[in-house]
C-alpha cells in the first residue's frame, strides 16, 4: 500500500524531500490531445465527469503523458450544487451555467444536505478505480470548492467577473447567506470524507473567488466555513487555495491545514513570513510564462523555486493551466522543478 513516490504527501507534513515536488491545476482536461480524445467518446464532460472509467482515465493521463508527481481527480467543484439539487449545465466555450440559481429563502430551504454515497457516488467510485490503476505510482488529490465559491455560482448562475448578485446577497440578507453557506458546507464535509474514504491522499480546496470579497467580507462569509471544513477532515493533508485573498494569508495560516495554495500576485519570501514556518507553501508561477519560449520558462522556474527554498514546497502554477498552453512547456515546466530543485 505504500506509495512509489510520495514526495507531495512528505512535503504536504514538512518532512524533509529530497526534491520539490510538482503538480498542475488543471492539470486534467484542459490542455492533452489525449483528453479531448477521451470527452470526445463520453459526448460532453458532465457524461465524461459522471462515467467513472472514463474520469479515471483522464485522471492518469498526466501522470503518463507529463511525469507530475500527483494526479487529481477529474471531476469539477460543481458537483456539489447538483447534489444539493441544483443542476448545471456547461456551455460550450462559456462555462458552467445554472437554469435556476438561488434567489429565495424557499430556494435555499428546498436543497438538501448531499449525500456523498448516494448523490456523489460516481465521484467515489472514481476515485476506487484510480486508486486501482495509479497502483501506488503516485498520490491521488481529492478537492472541493471551497463554499463561498460554491455560493457565488449557485446564487449568480454562472460566471462573472464581479459576483455581483452574489455579494448583494452577504449585504442584503447575511442571514439566509449563512443559512446557505452552512448547507454547502455541511455537503462539502460529507463529500470529502467520502473521497478519503474511497482513497484520496490528500485533499485541496478551491476558493477561486476570494479575492472578490473585502477582508472583513472574507473574515465572515469564508473564512468560518473553510475552518469547520478543516476541522472536520482529518486523516490526510489538507490545502488551502484561495486565489487573490492575499490580504488574508495570516487568517488562513491560523486554519488547521497543511498547505497553503499561492497565485502568482503573492510573493514568496512575504508569504512565508507572513504565514509562519510551520505551513507548506504551494505555488505560484504565473500561468502565462508557459507562453513563454524554454529559456524564458527555465529562467523563472528557477528564480520561483529559489524564492520558496528546498523544503516545504508544492511546485505548482499559482492557478489553473491555460486550455491554449502548450503541452512541451508544461513539461519543461515540469523538467525544470525536477532537475533544478534536485
Ligand atoms: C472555479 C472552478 C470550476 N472548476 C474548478 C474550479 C476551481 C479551480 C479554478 O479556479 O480554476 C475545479 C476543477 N474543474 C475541473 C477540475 C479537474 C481536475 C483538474 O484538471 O485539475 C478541477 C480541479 C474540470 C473541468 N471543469 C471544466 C472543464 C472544461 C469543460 C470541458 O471539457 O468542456 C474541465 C475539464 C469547466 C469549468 N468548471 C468551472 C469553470 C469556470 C469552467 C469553465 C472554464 C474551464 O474550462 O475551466 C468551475
Amino acid at each position: 500500500m505504500t506509495l512509489k513516490n510520495d514526495l507531495l504527501l512528505r512535503a504536504a507534513r514538512g518532512e524533509k524531500t529530497e526534491r520539490t515536488p510538482v503538480w498542475l491545476m488543471r492539470q486534467a482536461g484542459r490542455i492533452l490531445a489525449e483528453y479531448r480524445a477521451v470527452r470526445e467518446k463520453a459526448g460532453s464532460f458532465i457524461g465524461l465527469a459522471t462515467t467513472p472509467e472514463l474520469a479515471a482515465e483522464v485522471t492518469i493521463q498526466p501522470v503518463d503523458i507529463l511525469g507530475v508527481d500527483a494526479a487529481i481527480i477529474f471531476s469539477d467543484i460543481l458537483v456539489i450544487p447538483e447534489a444539493m439539487g441544483l443542476p448545471y449545465e456547461m456551455v460550450e466555450k462559456r462555462g458552467p451555467w445554472f437554469p435556476n440559481p438561488v434567489q429565495t429563502q424557499a430556494d435555499v430551504e428546498r436543497l438538501k444536505v448531499s449525500d456523498a454515497e448516494t448523490d456523489l457516488g460516481y465521484v467515489l467510485e472514481a476515485i476506487r478505480i484510480t486508486k486501482r490503476n495509479l497502483n501506488n505510482r503516485v498520490p491521488l488529490i481529492g478537492f472541493a470548492g471551497a463554499p463561498w465559491t460554491i455560493f457565488a455560482y449557485m446564487i449568480e448562475g454562472s460566471g462573472s467577473k464581479t459576483f455581483s448578485k452574489a455579494k448583494r446577497m452577504l449585504y442584503t440578507d447575511p442571514q439566509l447567506s449563512h443559512a446557505l453557506l452552512q448547507k454547502i458546507t455541511d455537503s462539502t464535509i460529507a463529500y470529502l470524507k467520502g473521497q478519503i474514504i474511497a482513497g484520496a491522499d490528500l485533499i485541496q480546496i478551491f476558493d477561486s473567488w476570494a479575492g472578490i470579497l473585502s477582508p472583513e467580507q472574507y473574515r465572515t462569509f469564508s473564512l468560518p466555513y473553510l475552518k469547520q471544513i478543516c476541522v472536520a477532515i482529518q486523516g490526510v493533508p489538507k490545502t488551502v487555495f484561495a486565489k487573490d485573498a492575499w490580504f488574508a494569508r495570516e487568517e488562513i495560516a491560523q486554519l488547521e491545514c497543511d498547505t497553503i495554495g499561492l497565485d502568482w500576485t503573492m510573493d514568496p519570501i512575504e508569504s512565508r513570513q507572513l504565514v509562519g514556518p510551520n505551513k507548506t507553501l504551494q505555488g505560484n508561477l504565473d500561468p502565462c510564462v508557459l507562453y513563454a519560449d524554454y529559456q524564458t520558462i527555465e529562467k523563472e522556474v528557477k528564480n520561483m523555486l529559489k524564492a520558496f527554498g528546498p523544503q516545504r514546497h508544492i511546485a505548482n502554477l499559482g492557478h489553473g493551466v491555460y486550455p491554449d498552453t502548450d503541452p512541451d512547456k508544461v513539461r519543461c515546466f515540469i523538467e525544470t522543478v525536477k532537475e533544478y530543485s534536485h
